[in-house]
């Protein structure tokens, strides 16, 4: 009851934390769903014929030649009773060579199963990882479910890397040699113990076996909810531990450790609290596995009372031939009955793949469902419609979205409100009618919270209207953001790989690297580069932590300078850098004839532009036009 209150209580705080229902936030049961989710992810592990499928079957063909070995080393203990007991020399030399080779081809084999099933389980996790990573940046699935609507798949990351590699590893190296030639094995004992212990022996080693599986079913219901809990809490947990190195420096300069410390302990303690909750539930099922193990024991020498003593089979025989045929018979009983509790046992391992499989399978389908609306739309040529299922259209007409790259503007805007995609009550912008030519230097200004960096969202078509007619005349290949906070791509990767940033290319030829160099020199990052070791080291440190704001704003405005987009989107992309800086990086934009829109607050900006756009920070905006001196006019 101690243990109980101390970690299964929970706390006001805990319910606060669990939100408004989700779709895919529930508990998982070990039914119709699990067998739903088994299909799912097997789809995606067979895709096609490869080395998963070709390993999978070599597993499964040298468990059989295991078992096909096991069932002639049965009869050695027997003939070595018999040998013994009857003193015979030449017997006993023979049954020892028989066992020496045979328990040689036994090892041998079980250490290509090994190898076998590690190899399937390397394949499992290939075509899965590849599988559910494609579905991840497919149709902005990752920025739905981090920023804009989960529904309840928290982690992702941790679905992606440690749940596939639990499922992969009890699939692989557990569930899938044992289960598969489970069947085969079970007949041919059962067939065994039939012709010597007859109807009866054969029914009082199912029964014992079905006694099993009912106990199971009921004990391994809670041990599928109970890890899929544990899993999310273990996520949660590591983010958090995560969140701290990446952002070391902001927690020690606020001296946060105390709170961080209370945080990682709190984050900790649910965690706890669902082990707890697992490990009470794998009390019983511990209890039962092994009882049901020990007692197969026994049993196979309890069948035999049916042919010894009920039928009389072995009157005529020796004592040294039954010692022989106890041996031999025990042998074939415990091992129908072995082979039938080896699927309790799996039972276990399948109980806990229950959860992390359905946390699995969630994923697969909330992709699936995104990526709906996204092929429509881009079969209609309207790639933008990605959050058009969300968007209310029970109060605002609805949205008309228009693809035009030949015409003469980038974009234009005619009555259109757009508001968060995740909820259609918040309006941000009403009655907008705005057209940004070819050639554009806009500035949105406006206050904290109005909406400026959402109007990029929208020119970058991450958020969609939600009324209004849009006409896009530039395709996104064309457009580069500089965001808010600078992006560096994490995994020991180049100063030139960042710079190339987000493209794949490397940029050997003469030209990209003259282009380069002078970038470098124009807005004096050449202390970068020394710090990186020159443009082609791979760096092992953290780029947040290592460098300025200024210097990663200087870093990022310099991939738009080397991929030279026609449209700029600039979201407070010089905030951190002197106005002097400021003006040679928009002078360098000017030069190389890039047209941009920018998000920000300094006036020194102004004269950079022709049109600004003043939102009020109630739904409203002006436009007015800017003379070269940076006044309005
Ligand atoms: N993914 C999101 N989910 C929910 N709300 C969001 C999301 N992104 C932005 N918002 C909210 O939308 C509103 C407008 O945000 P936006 O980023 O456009 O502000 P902003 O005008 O750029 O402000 P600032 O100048 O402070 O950057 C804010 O209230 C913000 O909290």
């Amino acid at each position: 009851m101690f243990l109980y209150h101390r970690y299964i209580r929970i706390s006001p705080m805990e319910k606060a934390s669990e939100g408004r229902p989700k779709r895919f936030n529930r508990d998982y049961s070990f039914g119709w769903a699990y067998f739903r989710s088994i299909s799912i992810i097997f789809k995606l592990i067979f895709s096609r014929w490869d080395l998963a499928l070709l390993y999978a079957v070599t597993t499964i063909c040298l468990v059989g030649l295991s078992e096909y070995i096991t069932n002639h080393i049965g009869s050695i203990t027997g003939d070595m009773y018999t040998a013994l007991m009857n003193k015979d020399k030449s017997a006993f030399w023979k049954v020892m060579w028989r066992a020496a080779y045979m328990y040689l081809a036994k090892c041998g084999t079980l250490a290509l199963i090994t190898y076998a099933s590690w190899l399937t389980y390397i394949e499992f996790r290939r075509n899965l990882v590849k599988a559910l990573q494609k579905k991840y940046f497919t149709a902005l699935t990752y920025y739905k479910i981090n920023c804009i609507e989960s529904e309840g798949i928290d982690n992702p990351d941790q679905r992606i890397t440690q749940d596939v590699e639990k499922v992969c590893n009890d699939l692989a190296i557990q569930v899938l040699p044992y289960g598969a030639c489970g069947p085969f094995v079970v007949a041919y004992y059962t067939y065994k113990t039939w012709s010597t212990a007859g109807a009866g022996g054969v029914g009082m080693t199912y029964v014992f076996f079905l006694i099993g599986v009912f106990v199971n079913f009921f004990l391994m219901k809670p041990i599928a909810k109970w890890t899929a809990r544990v899993e999310k809490q273990e996520g949660n947990f590591r983010y958090k531990h995560i969140s701290i190195r990446d952002n070391a420096e902001s927690l020690a300069l606020y001296r946060s450790e105390q709170f961080e410390n209370t945080e990682c302990n709190r984050l900790f303690n649910f965690l706890i609290k669902k082990q707890f909750g697992l490990t009470m539930w794998m009390l019983p099922v511990s209890f039962w596995q092994q009882y049901f193990d020990y007692f197969g024991g026994l049993m196979s020498y309890g069948i035999q009372y049916i042919p010894i003593i009920v039928l009389g089979t072995y009157d005529d025989k020796s004592g040294a031939d039954l010692a022989g045929i106890i041996s031999k018979n025990a042998f074939v009983y415990i091992y129908l009955i072995n082979s039938l509790t080896r699927y309790t046992d799996l039972a276990i391992n399948v109980g806990q793949l229950a959860g992390v499989m359905q946390r699995l399978s969630d994923f697969v389908i909330y992709a699936n469902d995104s990526h709906k609306g996204y092929s429509t739309a881009l079969a209609r040529g309207e790639c933008n419609e990605t959050f058009d299922s969300e968007v209310s259209t029970e109060t605002l007409p609805s949205a008309v979205i228009e693809n035009k790259e030949s015409g003469d503007d980038f974009y234009r805007f005619e009555n259109v409100a757009y508001g968060l995609p995740n909820d259609k009550n918040r309006v941000l912008i009403r009655d907008l009618t705005l057209t940004i030519p070819r050639g554009a230097r806009l500035l949105l200004t406006g206050p904290s919270g109005c909406g400026k960096s959402s109007f990029i969202r929208i020119l970058s078509r991450i958020w969609n209207i939600q009324s209004g007619r849009a006409t896009f005349g530039i395709n996104l290949e064309n457009v580069m953001p500089v965001p808010q906070r600078p992006y560096m791509p994490a995994g020991n990767l180049t100063l030139r790989q960042q710079f190339t940033f987000p493209r794949h290319f490397e940029c050997t030829d003469q030209l990209s690297q003259s282009i380069l160099d002078g970038i470098i020199k124009d807005l004096e990052l050449e202390s970068v580069v020394q710090q990186c070791n020159g443009l082609d080291s791979a760096v092992d440190f953290e780029w947040h932590e290592r460098f300025t704001p200024g210097e990663l704003q200087r870093i990022s405005f310099g991939r738009v300078l080397l991929h030279r987009p026609t449209l700029a989107l600039l979201d407070e992309a010089t905030n951190s850098v002197t106005e002097q800086v400021e003006e040679k990086m928009y002078t360098l934009l000017q030069d190389v004839g890039i047209s941009y829109v920018s998000v920000g607050h300094r006036m020194s900006l102004r004269k950079f532009h022709d049109t600004e756009v003043m939102f009020d920070g109630s739904g409203g905006f002006d436009i007015v036009g800017i003379s070269d001196d940076g006044s309005s006019c």
